[in-house]
């Protein structure tokens, strides 16, 4: 374990918020605020099934994965253009800036968008411009992963990855999203083989409200370098070993799991339980303008339902998040000397 300096209690909200930290759970359709979400339906002319931003604020009291799916869909179809994506990806990057994320891996669903008729360039160009802009502007680093929708087939799968193939220069690698029960990782085999083979990082999201069984298929079938969420992984002693001897990341979002129900309520969370096995745990935001919170509301509402986290699990957590990325190692040196600078300064203060 690495030896820090002692930091009092106190201190730790104020340590949270200062962390540089990386965000690599970040659906950026799950990001539109419902302001935006407005702002981009009268830009565009688009109808919403809302009369108010007040009257979709209110239809976000979700009771499962599929019912939040639903309304996130029904948000995503007001960006058609590419200054859409762009606006979107600013907006999200600025706020995350805000919060001291010092890198960014943002999961973006291109069959959300090309099932309307948005042509795939369409949304990369916005996407990219947006992290380029970014990244001049405020010096936050920002990378790409394509998401396949699980509940479309592997068909749909393959024929977004052929009109990916253009733009492979501008994404890091492929993940897995959408409604999990019923749609195993091994349904997805063969098209995340071919992404491997085109030198691709895949990810999975699995074990949210699926089973320990569709991690294992995720690490073995579809050989996920890091899992998202992760979280059912506590039910299974083997698998928990498993992830913590291969140091396979997961991504684990806990506004995101009390507001899907996945746990009763934050205090029963088991991001506690996954740190003490020595799992390369991360915490992220999911869908921030969808779950109440942005990553360092991630972190306050945590670390203060779960008494149980120190300044330790912080550090560690923070630390976690550049070992999981996909960020080059000169990067994660030069964001790990930080993180220690920061602790250092949060520990000599007063
Ligand atoms: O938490 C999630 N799970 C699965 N799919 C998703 N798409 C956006 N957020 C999620
Ligand atoms: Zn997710």
């Amino acid at each position: 374990m690495v030896k820090l300096p002692p930091i009092p209690q106190e201190r730790l909200p104020a340590l949270l918020a200062a962390l540089p930290k990386a965000e690599l759970h970040i659906h950026i359709e799950g990001s539109l605020e419902p302001e935006m979400i407005f702002a981009l339906a009268r830009r565009n002319g688009v109808a919403l099934p809302y009369a108010s931003v007040q009257e979709l604020h209110r239809a976000y009291a979700f009771t499962d994965l599929q019912s939040f799916l639903d309304i996130y869909y029904a948000g995503a179809s007001v960006l058609l253009h590419e200054q859409d994506f762009y606006d979107m990806t600013r907006a999200y990057l600025a706020r995350a800036a805000m919060d001291n994320v010092v890198h960014a891996e943002i999961f973006f669903d291109p069959q959300t968008h090309t099932a309307r008729g948005v042509a795939l360039e369409t949304v990369v160009d916005g996407l990219h411009r947006a992290c380029a802009d970014a990244r001049a502007e405020q010096g936050i680093s920002a990378s790409l992963i394509l998401c396949f929708l699980r509940h479309l087939s592997e068909d749909d799968a393959f024929a977004t990855l052929e009109q990916a193939m253009p733009f492979l220069d501008r994404i890091i690698g492929v993940g897995l999203d959408s409604s999990e029960l019923g749609h195993p990782p091994e349904k997805f085999a063969r098209v995340f083989a071919r992404c491997r083979q085109l030198g691709l990082h895949v990810v999975a999201h699995a074990g949210e409200e699926g089973p320990p069984a569709y991690i294992w298929g995720a690490l073995d079938v579809l050989k996920a370098e890091r899992i998202d969420h992760g979280v059912q992984a506590v039910r299974d002693p083997a698998l928990m070993r498993r992830l913590a001897n291969e140091r396979i990341p997961l991504t684990v979002c806990p506004l995101s799991n009390q507001k899907l129900c996945v746990f009763p309520d934050l205090s029963r969370h088991s991001l506690k339980q996954l740190l003490d096995a020595g799992l390369v745990a991360t915490v992220n935001s999911d869908d921030p303008a969808y779950f109440g919170g942005y990553i360092n509301d991630n972190f306050s509402q945590t670390f203060a339902a779960l008494p149980a986290l120190t300044a330790q699990d912080a550090w560690q957590l923070a630390s976690n998040s550049f070992e999981a990325s996909f960020a080059a190692e000169s990067d994660k040196r030069a964001w790990q000397q930080r993180l220690d600078e920061c602790f250092e300064s949060h520990a000599e203060r007063g």
